[in-house]
């Protein structure tokens, strides 16, 4: 007699599929940072972006132009529109029932009226989903201080003392397996690009990220690692995946865009134009440039790059190609809505006096934190920002 177990599906059969929890969440908000959708909006955008920093005036003429070589319109919204609709189905094709709405920092749709949307549609209880992977005071604080204005302008226009909804963050999620594989995936492309045209010649990858100025960067280490570290290891998990599927192991560096500030404030460097003539003299002649420190073909990526660093390379005689972006890539369309039920799963266990496991990551460094730190990633030149911040332990701190 074979004895017979009861608990054990047979099998075949499929488990009876119920889908993910996404509560105590009744909506998603995709949290960014907003762009001018044509010519008359270049300016009040810049103000906006600008209010209360010591940006020179010669310097927001020059970014504005850069818009203007664009029609006055940023690339950004399209591409946050691309990636709502992108995770509205991805959730839905799992059975998750979550309105995904969308607000800016700078520019329409702005926070404030999303999050008054949400309240008068029914939501109390709202997941940010910043555009930014990366932790730092622009990545991650400015958007946690924006979010606690926001809620106090729509505590004053629903007439509450309180805030009339909880806004949790997702984790800053460079380090997650979604994004990684998204940008492995664009690289690749970018690479068999570069091979086609080279013939197969050697060649190097060099990651971007935004500048940032050295004060942000030393204060963004409460945040568990800096900013830097944070692109390094993003760099050398996709480098050595990329080798992997290319039977090569590529040299790679990590260079930087779009600083601005006073030429006497010291930002990260090298830039990557001066980078691309230094790795020309060491011999180098062929590149591939990877923006892994942006999700989307922000305006950084389609004029600082696209425009200006690969003029620079084709000055230099070198042949460049720009790796895409992560964009709206299934793996990291993917991992966001992972991220967004695991963060609901973590909100859960909180809610009942738990103490949540830790995140899934890939590489080296922990899973940032969810509820941010003390003094985390307080500094933006210097000086401590003197604004409350919402999604920490004390939102004055
Ligand atoms: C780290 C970082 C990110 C990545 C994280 C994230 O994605 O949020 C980012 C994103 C973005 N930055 C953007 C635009 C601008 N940033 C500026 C100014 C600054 N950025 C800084 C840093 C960052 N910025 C810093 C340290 C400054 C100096 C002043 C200050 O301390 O804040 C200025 C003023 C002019 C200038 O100085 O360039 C503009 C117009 C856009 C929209 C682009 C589009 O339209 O596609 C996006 C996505
Ligand atoms: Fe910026």
């Amino acid at each position: 007699m074979v004895a017979m177990s009861t608990d054990v599906l047979p099998t075949g059969a499929e488990a009876p599929t119920t889908p993910p929890d996404v509560r105590p969440y009744d909506a998603v908000m995709l949290y960014s940072f907003g762009g001018p959708d044509g010519p008359d909006d270049v300016l009040p955008f810049l103000r906006n972006v600008t209010a209360g920093k010591n940006i020179p005036d010669e310097r927001l003429a020059q970014v504005g132009e850069h818009y203007m070589h664009f029609g006055g319109a940023s690339p950004i919204n399209g591409q946050n529109l691309a990636l709502q609709a992108a995770l509205s189905d991805e959730l839905r094709r799992r059975g998750v029932e979550v309105p995904v709405l969308w607000g800016n920092r700078n520019w329409t749709p702005y926070t404030r009226d999303a999050l008054t949307e949400a309240y008068e549609r029914g939501a109390r209880r709202v997941v940010a989903l910043v555009t930014s992977a990366y932790s730092s005071y622009s990545g991650c604080r400015q958007y946690r201080e924006d979010l606690w204005a926001s809620l106090e302008q729509v505590a004053a226009s629903v007439g509450t003392a309180e805030h009339p909804l909880a806004v949790d963050k997702i984790r800053s999620y460079f380090n997650t397996p979604g994004f990684v594989q998204g940008n492995v995936d664009a690289v690749t492309d970018a690479v068999a690009e570069l091979t086609a045209r080279t013939g197969g010649a050697p060649y190097r990858i060099v990651f971007v990220t935004h500048s940032i100025p050295t004060t942000m960067e030393a204060a963004s280490v409460v945040s568990q690692a800096r900013y830097s570290e944070q692109h390094l290891e993003v760099a050398r998990l996709v480098a050595q995946a990329v080798g992997e599927r290319t039977g090569t192991a590529p040299e790679w560096d990590l260079a930087y865009c779009s600083r601005s500030g006073p030429p006497s404030q010291p930002w990260l460097e090298p830039d990557v134009n001066d980078h691309l003539e230094a790795l020309k003299a060491a011999g180098t002649t062929n590149v591939v440039i990877a923006p892994i420190g942006f999700v989307s073909d922000h305006m950084e990526v389609v004029y600082d790059l696209d425009t200006e660093a690969l003029e620079t390379a084709a000055e230099l005689g070198m042949t460049a190609v720009r790796a895409g972006t992560v964009g709206t890539r299934a793996p990291f369309v993917e991992g966001l809505v992972d991220l967004i039920l695991e963060r609901a799963e973590h909100a859960r266990v909180r809610d009942a006096g738990g103490e949540p496991g830790p995140g899934v990551t890939v590489g080296g460094l922990p899973p940032f934190r969810e509820i941010c730190a003390p003094g985390c990633c307080l500094m933006r030149d210097g000086e401590p920002s003197g604004r409350p911040a919402a999604c920490s332990v004390d939102p004055l701190q």
